[in-house]
């Protein structure tokens, strides 16, 4: 539920170390609403989200849970003061690791901009500094939010190519998608739209 309306409904999906969900649907679906349940922002009214058996709104279990997940959506929180750097260091400091930032700032072509204050970016250089962070952090969920939007062809490549490796290593990868991906033996869920529309695009056009 969201707003007191339901948003999402029968849905049954189980994911193992190493898979993949690739979630379409018309705008206002529930794409973002369903990784926002994944990641406990909100509750399911119905229905039960487990990890390793253990519902993940419990106590004790959404903590753990917490520390299993790395998010990516379009609101980026980049800090546009900071280096292109310490934008991912920063992430990496608070997890209490280091030493991956600057190679993963390399895996997406931003090593020459590590130094540049991040309000230097462009959307796509934005994007890509995400990615590397998600890298940096190295946690096993992703939940991607549209991942691929302002990205260019090489880009949506190297998205492609992080997640291989990331199943590779079984990390699980959810993605919400209106653009298309190539991600290699996923599972995929179409959401359908909330409320139909009683005219299609074509039908209002001739209208006019
Ligand atoms: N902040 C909010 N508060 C209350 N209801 C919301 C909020 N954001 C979204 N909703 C409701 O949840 C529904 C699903 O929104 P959601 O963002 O999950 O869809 P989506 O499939 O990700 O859409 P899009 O393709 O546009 O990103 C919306 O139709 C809206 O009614």
């Amino acid at each position: 539920m969201r707003n007191a309306q339901t948003i999402l409904r029968n849905i049954n999906v189980s994911m193992h170390d190493g898979s993949a969900l690739v979630l379409t649907g018309p705008n206002g679906s529930g794409k973002t609403t369903f990784l926002r349940m994944i990641a406990g922002f909100s509750r399911p009214s119905a229905g039960e989200i487990l990890w390793n058996g253990h519902d993940v709104t419990s106590a004790g279990v959404f903590q753990q849970f917490k520390l299993q997940l790395n998010w990516l959506s379009m609101k980026d929180a980049i800090k546009d003061k900071l280096s292109v750097l310490d934008n991912v260091q920063w992430f990496e400091v608070l997890e209490g690791k280091c030493g991956k930032s600057m190679d993963a700032l390399e895996l997406m072509g931003l090593g020459r901009l590590a130094n540049e204050k991040a309000r230097m970016l462009s959307m796509g250089q934005r994007k890509r500094l995400q990615l590397a962070r998600l890298l940096a952090i190295d946690r096993p969920i992703w939940l991607l939010d549209e991942p691929s939007v302002a990205l260019d062809t090489e880009g949506v490549r190297l998205l492609e190519f992080i997640i291989a490796e990331h199943r590779k290593k079984g990390g699980i990868v959810f993605v919400a998608t209106h653009l298309p991906i190539e991600i290699e033996d996923s599972m995929s869920l179409r959401l359908p739209p909330r409320f139909p529309r009683r005219k299609t695009f074509l039908d209002m056009v001739h209208s006019f």
